[in-house]
This record gives C-alpha cells, sequence and structure tokens, in this order.
C-alpha cells in the first residue's frame, strides 16, 4: 500500500502537486488521471523518490522510499520510455540492470519474452519505435518482480494490440495481488482497465473513487430526438412529466427517458420524429466536465452535459481522499544497492515551463 499526505510541490512560483492526499491499494489497477500539466509525473517522480517533495510524505508498506532496501525489487517503474542508452541492445539494457541489481540473469530472457521483444533483444534501443521503447521500459520495471508497479501513460505509442496487452498486463499483475499505478490522461482507456481512481487537476485531488462507482455517476443515460414539430413535442412531453434540453445542433435530450414510451407517445399525438435514438453519456466528457476548470491547455471544445448531482464535487472542486479499496502488509525486503540513482541521471528535466 503507498500512501500520500500532504505531498506538495513547488518549481518558483508554479505549484505543479498541491497538498495530495490518497492512498494507492494494494491487488487493484489504480489509475491516475488528469489533463496535461496536472501533476502526475512529477507526482510519480516524488513517489520515486527523483524528485524532493516540498512538503508532505509518501510511504511505500509505512516506509520512506530511500529505507527501501531493494527498490528494484520492490517498485519496478517505468516513468519514461527513452531513458535508455540508444546504442545499448535491448538484452545488455536489461542485463545490465540485472547484474547492478542482483537480479538473476534468467529474468532478462522471461521479461523480454513476456513484453514480446525476443526477435528484437540483440538490436539496438536507440533504433526501436516508441511502442517498442515502451515495452522495453515495461521489461525493465517487471524484471525485479516488484509487488508495486507505477506505470507513466503506458500506451503512449502503442498499436491497438500492444494497448490490448498492456491492458491485459496491468490486469493480470493486479490480480497477483500487486499494487499497479498507473497514469494517463484518458479516460476512456482507463475506464477499460481501472480499478480505481484518482484524478487530480491543477495538482489537486478531484476525485477518489472506485471506477464502478465513477460508472455510476456519470454513465446515466437519455434519449435524443429530433423533429420539425418542436413546440409540439416539447409541449407533449412537458404534459408527460419529462424535460426535454435543447442540444447544440437542434436536437433535443431527455434524460433517463424510456424510449419506447416517448416513441409511442409521439406516435399517439401525431408528431412527427426524424431522430429518436437512445444514448449513454461518455465517461470521458464527465472526466473533461470534472476537470474543465483546471486544463492547463485549453482547446475551447467542451461537452455539453452536465455532471449530475454526485459525490464528486463542482468541476475543479478539491475533494478529500477517500478510503482505499483494499490493503494488504507487504514483507519487509532484504538487500541489494539501489536504482533509483540511475533514473535520477538518466532523466532529463521536464520539458515544461510553470
Ligand atoms: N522541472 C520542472 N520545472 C518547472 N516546472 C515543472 C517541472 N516539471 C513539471 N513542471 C510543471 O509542473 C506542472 C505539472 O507537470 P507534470 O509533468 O507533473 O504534469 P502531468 O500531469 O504529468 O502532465 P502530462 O500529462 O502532460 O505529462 C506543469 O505545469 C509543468 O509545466
Amino acid at each position: 500500500m503507498i500512501e500520500l499526505h500532504e505531498l506538495t510541490k513547488r518549481y518558483g512560483d508554479k505549484l505543479a502537486v498541491d497538498r495530495l492526499s490518497f492512498t494507492i491499494p494494494t491487488g487493484v489497477v489504480t489509475g491516475f488521471l488528469g489533463p496535461n500539466g496536472a501533476g502526475k509525473s512529477t507526482t510519480m517522480r516524488m513517489m520515486l523518490d527523483l524528485d524532493r517533495p516540498t512538503a508532505g510524505s509518501v510511504r511505500i508498506d509505512g516506509k520512506q522510499y530511500g529505507q527501501l532496501r531493494e527498490p528494484i525489487k520492490y517498485i519496478g517503474a517505468l516513468l519514461e520510455a527513452k531513458a535508455v542508452h540508444p546504442g545499448r541492445t535491448a538484452y545488455n539494457h536489461l542485463l545490465w540492470l540485472a547484474q547492478s541489481n542482483r537480479i538473476p540473469t534468467r529474468r532478462v530472457d522471461e521479461v523480454l519474452s513476456q513484453v514480446g521483444l525476443t526477435a528484437v533483444a540483440k538490436k539496438r534501443s536507440g533504433g526501436f519505435s516508441l511502442g517498442m521503447g515502451q515495452r522495453l521500459g515495461i521489461a525493465a520495471a517487471l524484471l525485479g518482480d516488484p509487488k508495486i508497479l507505477m506505470f507513466d501513460e503506458p500506451v503512449n505509442g502503442l498499436d491497438p494490440e500492444g494497448i490490448l496487452w498492456v491492458r491485459n498486463l496491468m490486469k493480470a499483475l493486479a490480480a497477483e495481488g500487486r499494487t499497479v499505478f498507473v497514469s494517463s490522461h484518458l479516460m476512456s482507456e482507463m475506464a477499460l482497465t481501472a480499478d480505481h481512481l484518482i484524478v487530480i487537476g491543477q495538482g489537486r485531488l478531484l476525485a477518489d473513487l472506485s471506477m464502478n462507482d465513477f460508472i455510476d455517476q456519470n454513465s446515466h443515460s437519455f434519449v435524443r430526438l429530433r423533429t420539425p414539430q418542436p413546440e409540439q413535442l416539447l409541449d407533449l412531453l412537458a404534459a408527460n412529466g419529462m424535460t426535454a434540453t435543447p442540444d447544440s445542433d437542434g436536437a433535443f435530450e431527455v434524460v433517463d427517458a424510456d424510449p419506447a414510451r416517448i416513441g409511442d407517445l409521439v406516435a399517439a399525438h401525431g408528431v412527427t420524429l426524424h431522430e429518436l435514438s437512445p444514448q449513454r453519456a461518455s465517461l470521458e466528457e464527465a472526466f473533461m466536465r470534472m476537470t474543465a476548470d483546471s486544463v492547463e491547455y485549453h482547446t475551447g471544445v467542451y461537452p455539453t452535459h452536465p455532471l449530475p448531482p454526485g459525490e464528486l464535487g463542482q468541476p475543479g472542486e478539491p475533494v478529500e481522499s477517500g478510503q482505499p479499496v483494499d490493503s494488504a502488509p507487504a514483507s519487509a525486503p532484504t538487500s541489494a544497492p539501489a536504482w533509483g540513482a540511475d533514473w535520477r541521471n538518466s532523466k532529463s528535466p521536464k520539458k515544461k515551463e510553470s
């Protein structure tokens, strides 16, 4: 179990992470969602001791990262796929990591096979596509057979088959009882993978809830109607206790209505319809609405559906951390050198400016 308490990071004037407190449960996939610049990578770097918090703390099974004796066997992380020497082959990159962390050499072949890179194991990573780089980064994260895995946007650059593979891998790792923490800026992707959700915007916690609760609160249905007789339609619906909301394209939407009932009603009263279609609100829209006030780089495109009342608060409004779904005590690791310093050295500073 990982616990963040009031974690804060300031870069000059920029408050990148703002008093974040939440718990990452064991044995499930926890999605870490937020728009670009929300503070996901900064939070993950602080969790791995690659960045020093301005305030607050991270505890991994009750310990600070620096107190873990064999971090690579405790936490595997993919933060940046290209953090690999380009002249080194995939095999040698993993071999170097294994040998410097007292991991048996056979693990190199095992993880190469697990991520589907056996055929290109002896090729230099500099020639790898982004997707192959992601797979190599995932192989490195798996190398120490860690009980906690952290992935920063792992499906970036992957083709559909690769995306499916990552999804299944994360679920399988969680089913083995591991803690899986994965960041994304795509709600649609997380809806297919995560059991639990942490949503942040501008460094602040916006939601901490189970995926099922998020779906229950946001996947409301509605019926879309289009008619050349809008006044008659609206009067008829109102007379039967239904409220229609005009859409931007001239259609109307009736929330939580029975399409068959509307069809029967308009037929009985001779109102012409050009469209009657049952719809379900997209989770991506709900996520965009929740984070709308905290998006750093606006495109001006916003969904039109209001968030239904629920426990999520208003867009951009921070919430208190929720309860963990599950927690399991972990046994303490034994010994060996850390690999955190290598990540620190190989990672270039973030490109974004405040
Ligand atoms: N080294 C740094 N120096 C100054 N500002 C930084 C630094 N690293 C991150 N930031 C700023 O902190 C904020 C959070 O950035 P971060 O990369 O953590 O967000 P993110 O949610 O991971 O975004 P993305 O999805 O785009 O990767 C951004 O405004 C970013 O510009």
